[in-house]
């Protein structure tokens, strides 16, 4: 579904992404792992267009979209959940949810009944504005609003990031769900180890801008860990 070949990408003079190679099929969650600074946010941000990459093939559903504009990769079904949610404090939740169906293909506007029954915290708080939820009810929203665009696939950086054990292992919960019902991909970037290999079918490590090491979370060794993250 998901197929990265050879990616780069990076700032200034400095590339970043040295050639990223990876492909995550219908169905399947995949979390990348790796230090601080190895490129994983470069990375989610190449694949969705808000970088631009330097060279290297993306393609979605076989179609290419390396290059693309942002909005043209969101309507080729790829949904993005930012680091830090990046979510519109000063709108309401229904309307930052509205803001999510922008990307659809079918050009309906309204918010998937789904996504409340999924979150009945955002139908509880519709017409609240977003910057006074909490983290955890934030991050709800973030993927609430990835979700209202009708995905095909999604990438998701550091969804656990200051929120509460329990919200973590709900949206845990809800990416297996989404992956085994509706045959979403999910490419997932983790700091938190109990969430990038709970949820996940395979694990991906990344060192220098590259991956370097594939696992199953229940074939990963200590070792792997310790080399890759310093734990
Ligand atoms: N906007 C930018 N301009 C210049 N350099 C950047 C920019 N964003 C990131 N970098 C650099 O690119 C490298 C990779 O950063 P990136 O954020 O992709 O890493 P990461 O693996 O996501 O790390 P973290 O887990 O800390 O978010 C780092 O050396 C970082 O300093």
């Amino acid at each position: 579904m998901l197929d990265v070949n050879d990616l780069r990408a990076g700032y200034g003079s400095t590339e970043v992404l040295q050639g990223v190679t990876l492909s995550v099929r219908k169905g399947e969650v995949v979390s990348i792992l790796g230090r601080n600074g190895v490129g994983k946010t470069t990375l989610m941000k190449a694949l969705i267009g808000l970088n631009r990459p330097w060279g290297g093939q993306v393609a979605l559903n076989g179609k290419a979209v390396a290059g693309l504009a942002p909005e043209r990769i969101a309507r080729s079904g790829l949904a993005y959940v930012p680091q830090g949610r990046g979510i519109f404090h000063k709108l309401s939740v229904l309307e930052n949810l509205t803001m999510g169906t922008r990307a659809r293909r079918d050009g309906s506007t309204t918010v998937p009944a789904e996504i409340f029954e999924m979150f009945p915290i955002l139908a509880e708080r519709r017409n609240q504005l977003g910057g006074t939820l909490s983290g955890g009810q934030q991050q709800q929203l973030a993927l609430g609003r990835a979700l209202a665009s009708a995905p095909d696939f999604l990438l998701l950086d550091e969804p656990s990031e200051g929120i509460q054990p329990n919200i973590v292992q709900m949206i845990g919960d809800i990416l297996r769900r989404l992956a085994a019902e509706k045959g979403l991909g999910v490419l997932l970037v983790e700091q938190n180890l109990d969430l990038g290999l709970s949820a996940a079918d395979r694990v991906l490590f990344m060192e220098k801008g590259r991956i370097v090491h594939e696992s199953t979370p229940r074939t990963l060794e200590e070792e792997t860990l310790h080399r890759y993250l310093a734990i």
